[in-house]
């Protein structure tokens, strides 16, 4: 079944009630990471520019009657009482008091690790979904908040508008990059975010940006950068391998935390005649950047 807002008026609730729903979980790529500062709990300030891809897990809910939270398709390596899905369901349980429950299903396409913020993802989409399914009525400062307890990364997903982000990800300024197309690429390895955050040669004193400088068109250019790829390059040679190839044909950078890359193109055909070419052992897709996040296209986030 289809989500339609049409559907959610007060007296609907039953509407929901044993009807397997599907929703998008999108793919974010930080086209630059500066981090500018640490905070004493250790966090780290962030000036980031976030734009979302139109490719994306796809979660489906089924709302039902009798009070539990259920997660039927386990993701490899992480449990249930771990997954980030299973964390946000029983977070806005608990604030919005509801008796229902939901049995939930994720067809999982995000590589984990990558750096496209899969995890945080599929939590803001928990969080959106039901608060329509369940009719919590949180606004989406209150789900913002909510989630920023489960990843810094939730309240962009959550709001899903491309945003200048500062503090630790969650304060947020719309702005709209270009919706180019772009190859991303995964060589085959994992990189934890808190590992890179805890390396002590990582850089943290990169200036502030003046809000002049985020008028220009081009983002992936020498005025911007992502902190963590020295050292991502540095300690893992598949990465550095990969950058190096995929910049001798378009700009190209890394990820959040690594370690996903992107490589950009004005062209679907252009990205897919480089994945195309691509050396063996790389995963990849080709997807379109994209100013509103696929959940908020399909809820009215904003
Ligand atoms: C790298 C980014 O993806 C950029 O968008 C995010 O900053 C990471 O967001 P995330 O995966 O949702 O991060 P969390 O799950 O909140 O944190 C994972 C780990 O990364 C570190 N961390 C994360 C975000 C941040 N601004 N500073 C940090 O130091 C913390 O040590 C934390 O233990
Ligand atoms: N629903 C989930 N999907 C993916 N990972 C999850 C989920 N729930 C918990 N996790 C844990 O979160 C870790 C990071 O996964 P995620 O896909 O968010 O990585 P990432 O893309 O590098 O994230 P980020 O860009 O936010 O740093 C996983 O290794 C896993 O242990």
């Amino acid at each position: 079944m289809t989500y339609s807002s049409h559907t959610t008026s007060p007296t609907s609730i039953n509407h929901f009630i044993n009807k397997a729903i599907e929703f998008p979980s999108p793919a974010k790529i930080n086209l630059f990471l500066h981090i500018v500062g640490q905070r004493p709990d250790g966090y780290h300030n962030l000036e980031t520019l976030f734009q979302f891809l139109n490719y994306s897990d796809t979660i489906t809910l089924t709302v039902t009657e009798q009070p539990s939270i259920s997660l039927l398709t386990p993701i490899e390596g992480v449990n249930n009482e771990d997954n980030l899905i299973v964390k946000a369901a029983k977070l806005l349980k608990s604030k919005c008091n509801t008796s229902l429950g939901v049995n939930i299903s994720i067809n999982k396409v995000l590589p984990m690790g990558g750096g496209l913020g899969g995890g945080s993802s599929n939590a803001a989409t928990i969080l959106v979904a039901l608060n329509k399914l369940w009719q919590c009525d949180l606004s989406l400062n209150e789900l913002a908040i909510l989630g920023l307890g489960l990843g810094a990364d939730v309240p962009i997903f959550v709001h899903g508008f491309s945003a200048f982000a500062q503090g630790v990800g969650e304060e947020l300024t719309p702005i709209e990059p270009l919706e180019s197309w772009y190859l991303i690429t995964k060589p085959k390895c994992s990189i934890s975010t808190q590992q890179v955050f805890t390396a002590t040669e990582l850089p943290r004193n990169t200036p502030t940006l003046s809000s002049q400088s985020l008028t220009v068109k081009d983002f992936i250019t020498e005025n911007f950068h992502n902190d963590c790829q020295t050292l991502v390059i540095k300690n893992y040679p598949e990465v550095a391998k990969l950058l190096a190839w995929l910049v001798e044909y378009a700009p190209s950078r890394m990820t959040g935390t690594g370690a996903c890359v992107f490589t950009r193109f004005s062209s679907q055909d252009e990205a897919q005649a480089l994945q195309a070419k691509l050396p063996p052992g790389i995963s990849s897709f080709v997807a379109q950047g994209l100013n509103k996040s696929p959940l908020c296209s399909l809820i009215a986030c904003m």
